[in-house]
C-alpha cells in the first residue's frame, strides 16, 4: 500500500503520458497548481474560462472516495493567470499508495507547473488558535515519512529529482512573507497565524494521549494529508506554499463531549471556503505582480 509497485510500467513514462494527455485536451498552460482541501473544492469556482476532467476519464488517475473530494481537475485562469485545481486529494488512508497520492503532483510538474499550493481541513493544538483560522504552513512534520511510509521510497528517478532531497527550505520563504503581508492588506491578519503543520496517517482522529504529544513537540495543526504531496513537489523543483483551515480545536482534556467528526470539519470548510478563496486569488495576483515567482 505504501510504496510503488515498482514492477507497473516507468512512472516517469506514465506520468508524461497522463500531462500530455491533459495538454492535448486544454487550451491552459498552468504555471500554478492548487490542491483544494476537505469541503474546500469551491475555491476552484472563481476560476474563469473553466474545463473540467473528471478523474475517472483521465489515464492513470487514482479516484476520490472521500466526502467533500469531488474528483475532478479543473483548468481555468485566475486574474489571467493559468491555474489548475485539484478538487479532490487522494490519502494515504483510502488504501491508496504514496505514488498514487502523489501521482498528481508530478502530472503537474509536466503539464510546467512552477508554483504549487496545497490547502487543508486540520485541527488545532495551539491554544492560541480558534476555528476558522487560516495558518500559513512555515513547516511540516511528515510522520508516516519519519517511519519509512515516504513517497519517494522506491527507485529514485533522477528525471524527478536527488535520492536524497533538502527539506529544510520546503515551503517557500518569499511566498509565506507575501502572504502575510497580504493577511494585513486583506483585514485578515486577526485570524491568519503561521506554524507547523503534522501529517499522521489517519482515518481515526487523535486520542487524548496522542494530541498531548503532539502538543509537546510543538505542532500547531494536525491532519491526514499534505506532506507526500509537498515533498514529492520539492523534490522534483516546484515552489511550495501551504494552507491549513483550521476546522477545529483537537481534544487534549479528557472528559469532553465535543468529539470532532468529518460532518463538522466540512461544514467549517464550507463556511470559511470564500474567505481561502478570496486569500488564494490574491495571493496569485501578488505573486507576478511582485515577480516573486
Ligand atoms: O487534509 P484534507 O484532505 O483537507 O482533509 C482533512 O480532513 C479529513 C478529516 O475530516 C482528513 O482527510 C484530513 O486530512
Ligand atoms: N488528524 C486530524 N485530521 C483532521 N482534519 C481536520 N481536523 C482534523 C483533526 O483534528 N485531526
Amino acid at each position: 500500500v505504501f510504496s510503488r509497485d515498482v514492477s507497473c510500467i516507468p512512472y516517469y513514462e506514465e506520468c508524461q503520458k497522463t500531462a500530455d494527455w491533459l495538454l492535448s485536451r486544454t487550451k491552459h498552460k498552468p504555471k500554478f497548481a492548487i490542491i483544494c482541501g476537505s469541503g474546500l473544492g469551491m475555491l476552484a469556482e472563481t476560476l474563469q474560462d473553466q474545463e473540467v476532467f473528471k478523474y475517472s476519464d483521465i489515464p492513470n488517475f487514482p479516484q476520490s472516495t472521500v466526502q467533500g473530494h469531488v474528483g475532478q481537475l479543473v483548468f481555468g485562469e485566475l486574474k489571467r493567470k493559468a491555474c489548475v485545481y485539484m478538487q479532490g486529494r487522494f490519502h494515504m488512508y483510502e488504501g491508496h499508495s504514496l505514488y498514487k497520492v502523489t501521482f498528481p503532483v508530478r502530472v503537474f510538474k509536466q503539464l510546467g507547473v512552477e508554483t504549487l499550493i496545497v490547502t487543508n481541513a486540520a485541527g488545532s493544538l495551539a491554544d492560541s488558535y480558534k476555528v476558522g483560522d487560516i495558518m500559513v504552513i512555515k513547516d511540516h512534520v511528515n510522520f508516516p515519512g519519519l517511519a519509512g511510509y515516504n513517497a519517494l521510497s522506491g527507485p529514485n528517478d533522477e528525471r524527478f529529482g536527488p535520492r536524497f532531497p533538502s527539506m529544510s527550505d520546503t515551503y517557500d520563504k518569499d511566498l509565506r512573507g507575501l502572504a502575510l503581508d497580504l493577511s494585513i492588506k486583506l483585514g485578515y491578519s486577526h485570524f491568519v497565524q503561521e506554524g507547523v503543520y503534522c501529517m499522521v496517517g489517519g482515518p481515526n482522529f487523535e486520542t487524548i494521549a496522542e494530541a498531548r504529544l503532539l502538543h509537546k513537540l510543538g505542532i500547531d495543526a494536525v491532519g491526514m494529508s499534505t506532506a507526500p504531496e509537498v515533498v514529492v513537489a520539492k523534490h522534483c523543483g516546484l515552489k511550495v506554499f501551504g494552507l491549513s483551515l483550521i476546522t477545529n480545536q483537537v481534544l487534549k482534556e479528557y472528559g469532553s463531549n465535543e468529539a470532532v467528526n468529518h460532518e463538522k470539519v466540512l461544514e467549517i470548510s464550507k463556511k470559511r471556503a470564500g474567505i481561502l478563496q478570496d486569500f488564494v486569488t490574491e495571493l496569485v495576483a501578488q505573486i507576478n505582480s511582485n515577480n516573486t515567482n
